[in-house]
């Protein structure tokens, strides 16, 4: 096998990218003693554009053109991303060559107010980056009041310990990488707020004729979580989903089978249509295909165009 002598791994710069990077840094340093993993930590167009929701500036994309750039160009030989940043379709050139055993996949409840969602009156005031999540308490909680918010992880518990919400959901995930897992006071059980495509996943992202990569990063894949996400991503990808698209979908292997969960919705209305399938987990994309079509039974295409408008 050909081995490297030297990489570069390129990252967004936020506190939680850098963890991740580092991760992976170790985990190729453990793997292949005396090889040089270096890290070069990007800005990028998401992480500049603050003052708008990811849902009105263009989605996923932002956090990893300029990354993919740094690997065309050869400053780069990978990417480590948060799995459900990236966008279900890969620009030409491009493979997601691995995806790691994912962190802790559930949305967390974080306040200093209320010990739980299920405590807070009427009018309270709930802090939320996505319209997945805008969805899940528009349905779960209608008497709450949404507020949309931007900003790492460290922004956005700023602007909750500064008082300008009253409680936050955010990733565990992010959460428990960081080291703050004693912000969250309460883990939303999937049933309630069925998680991200990907989220908790790494993905690590090469340029496709780089075979030596791809046989290097071979050992970080975990083949359940990848068919997991493969999974959740195609239906994502089917039903057009990105930051836009209130959609949620949860795999887990249980013995042979995949267990897929997947729900889309209008996060306006709190109408949202609800399926799930089990099959061979080594075919993901028959699993979500049944998925998609049980989603579309029930009128999902419908409800995205009118929250597409
Ligand atoms: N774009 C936000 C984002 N991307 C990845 C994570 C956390 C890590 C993960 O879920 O994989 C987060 C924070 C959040 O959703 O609260």
């Amino acid at each position: 096998m050909s081995t490297f002598e030297r990489c570069v791994i390129a990252t967004r710069e936020s506190p939680l990218a850098m963890w991740q990077a580092l991760h992976i840094q170790s985990r190729l340093r453990e793997a292949y003693p005396g090889a040089s993993v270096e890290i070069l930590g990007m800005t990028t167009r998401g992480d500049q554009i603050l003052h708008l929701t990811l849902s009105k500036v263009g989605g996923k994309g932002l956090f990893v053109k300029e990354l993919e750039v740094a690997m065309q160009e050869g400053a780069a030989d990978l990417a480590v991303h948060s799995l459900k940043d990236v966008p279900m379709e890969l620009p030409e050139g491009f493979e997601l060559t691995a995806v790691s055993h994912r962190e802790d996949p559930r949305d967390a409840f974080v306040s200093s107010k209320y010990a739980s969602l299920d405590e807070m009156p009427a009018g309270a005031r709930v802090g939320t980056a996505s319209l997945r999540r805008e969805l899940m308490l528009r349905m779960n909680y209608p008497h709450l009041e949404v507020l949309p918010v931007r900003g790492n992880v460290g922004t956005r518990l700023g602007k909750l310990d500064a008082g300008e919400f009253d409680a936050m959901v955010m990733a565990s995930a992010g959460l428990k990488r960081l080291g703050l897992e004693e912000r969250i006071r309460a883990f939303i059980p999937v049933e309630v707020s069925l998680p991200s495509p990907g989220q908790g996943a790494l993905g690590i992202e090469i340029c496709a004729k780089n075979d030596v990569m791809r046989e290097a990063l071979a050992f970080i894949n975990d083949p359940h979580t990848r068919a997991c996400c493969t999974a959740e991503r195609a239906v994502s990808r089917a039903l057009g989903g990105s930051c836009q698209v209130p959609l949620a979908a949860y795999g887990v292997v249980e013995g042979e089978e995949l267990w897929l969960r997947a729900l889309v919705g209008n996060h306006r209305t709190g109408e949202a249509v609800r399926a799930e399938a089990r099959g061979d987990w080594k075919d993901p994309e028959a699993v979500a295909a049944e998925v998609v079509r049980q989603l579309r039974d029930q009128g999902a295409d419908a409800i995205l165009k009118a929250v597409l408008g």
